[in-house]
């Protein structure tokens, strides 16, 4: 048949037939699940069920999609397709001749709906959040603000991105609101509240309703509030909201990326008025925390996603410095199993459907050996010589091995590619591998020193 007088449903039966004798398992499973809807010039519109369908077929099977298409009469054919259509899925294999796929117009008699996960914890609470060693402290001191609001004034929470800090944040105002349903709670990102000022200071109008907004509150919860640095008038007013608010006793909780300190340019006064209650750092949950957090997600999911035990510790132990991206992770993989049954998932497929997840993982550890020489020394005020050197005075053999230390921890050197780096033997690397765990449990400066350092690396 000439190329020009084909509809779409013509076109996608040739470019499917190719697709199904290359491959019937793929075919199956994915192509036969596209339903053909228009052709204009070259361009063959596909329906797919939702977005989350359509972006496996263009992050996997592009490729194959257009070599099918091309085949045909060697014309350059592109496709692109549109959520909302539910495919009508044959129920038994069927000969070749019998999988043309249905045009849209037929009437489709009982559409097959693939079961999906619904989205997991719509709600942020202290009861859905996962306590670990390395956050323990931060969820006891919000709880005590949600349950007492007032007694850790402000309370700071700080910690790397997408490790449940906005989470406590929502959980407070959950458990604020359960507690005195006529409580007012304010929350908002730093942003915007930026936003919201600067848009009435263009406009030349006055700040009062601003003001109000803020101060007419029992709770005011700010995500985010290194966005502050340089912003010299908001801090102005941030400072005088600030006062506001604690001398009535109102609840203010900060979230941010780094500890007060660590924000630049930011006014000693809002400095010294952020550490003035309490300080607790959201660490990044330690491998056992991550799959109970999994297998929570994985009891949450309508339906039961049949993700096995073997698919959560592979995600938990290969996704580990962000809940945000296990938690993407989390959701491919048993989206992908609810559409296309556990048994057939295998952990290689699993490693090329997270393909995306797993280089971010890997380039957030892209942490070079000499970045981390040249941080630890400016942070301790040594020079670079000095930790390559020789000298062994205390000043400067901690910082080198806290250096040695930092290596093993963010990079994926072996303790031989670390010792070199250092001009030294594995043998002094493993020794400050043991050594630095024990400073930090003694040394409350130096536990502090080592966790700045490590969320200083990661955000870099
Ligand atoms: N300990 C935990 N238990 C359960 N869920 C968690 C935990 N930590 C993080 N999460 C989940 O991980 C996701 C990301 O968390 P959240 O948005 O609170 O991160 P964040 O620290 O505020 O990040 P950012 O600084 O980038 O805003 C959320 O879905 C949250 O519910």
């Amino acid at each position: 048949m000439d190329a020009k007088n084909m509809s779409a449903a013509d076109v996608w039966a040739i470019a499917a037939g190719r697709l199904k004798t290359q491959n019937e398992h793929l075919y199956r499973q994915w192509f036969q699940k596209l339903t053909p809807l228009s052709l204009e010039g070259r361009m063959l519109k596909l329906g797919v069920s939702d977005d989350f369908f359509g972006s496996i077929i263009t992050d996997q099977y592009d490729d194959l999609i257009i070599q099918a298409l091309e085949e045909i009469d060697g014309s350059d054919f592109d496709y692109a397709l549109e959520p909302g259509h539910e495919p009508v899925i044959e129920p038994e294999p069927r000969p070749v001749a019998a999988a043309a796929p249905v045009r849209p117009s037929e009437p489709a008699a009982e559409p097959v709906q693939p079961r999906r996960p619904r989205s997991c914890m719509d709600e942020h609470t202290f009861e859905n959040f996962v306590v670990g060693g390395e956050n323990r402290h931060a969820f006891a001191a919000a709880k005590t603000a949600a349950e007492e609001p007032g007694l850790y004034n402000p309370l700071y929470l700080y910690g790397a991105s997408g490790v449940g800090k906005t989470h406590l944040l929502q959980a407070v105002t959950v458990e604020v609101r359960r507690r005195n349903p006529k409580a007012v709670v304010r929350y908002a990102t730093c942003d915007e509240l930026l936003n919201d000022f600067y848009n009435l200071l263009q406009q030349h109008r006055s700040l009062s309703e601003f003001r109000s907004s803020v101060r007419d509150v029992d709770v005011l919860l700010v995500d985010d509030v290194h966005s502050l640095a340089k912003k010299t008038q908001m801090q102005e007013e941030f400072f005088n909201l600030f006062n506001t608010l604690y001398s009535q006793r109102k609840q203010i909780i900060l979230t941010s990326d780094r500890q007060p300190c660590e924000i630049s340019d930011l006014d000693k006064r809002l400095e010294s008025r952020f550490e003035s209650g309490m300080t607790a750092e959201v660490g990044v949950p330690e491998f056992e925390a991550r799959l109970a957090i999994l297998r929570m997600w994985r009891n949450d999911v309508l339906n039961k996603a049949p993700l096995g035990d073997e698919f959560l510790e592979f995600l938990a132990a290969n996704i580990s410095s962000n809940v945000r991206r296990l938690h993407g992770a989390f959701i491919r993989l048993a989206s992908y199993a609810s559409l296309s049954g556990n048994d057939k998932l295998t952990i290689e497929q699993a490693e090329e459907l997270l393909h995306s997840q797993l280089a971010q993982e890997s380039a957030s550890r892209d942490i070079s050996l000499d970045s981390i020489q040249r941080a630890v020394a400016g942070h301790f005020g040594v020079t670079l010589t000095d930790i390559l050197g020789e000298k062994r005075t205390r000043g400067i053999a901690e910082p080198r091995m806290i250096a040695m230390y930092l290596c093993r921890e963010l990079t994926g050197n072996s303790s031989n590619e670390i010792g070199a780096a250092f001009g030294r033997n594995h043998a002094t690397v493993l020794h400050a591998e043991k050594k630095v765990p024990e400073l930090c449990r003694d040394n409350e400066t130096i536990r502090r020193s080592v966790t700045q350092l490590k969320r200083q690396l990661q955000r870099n």
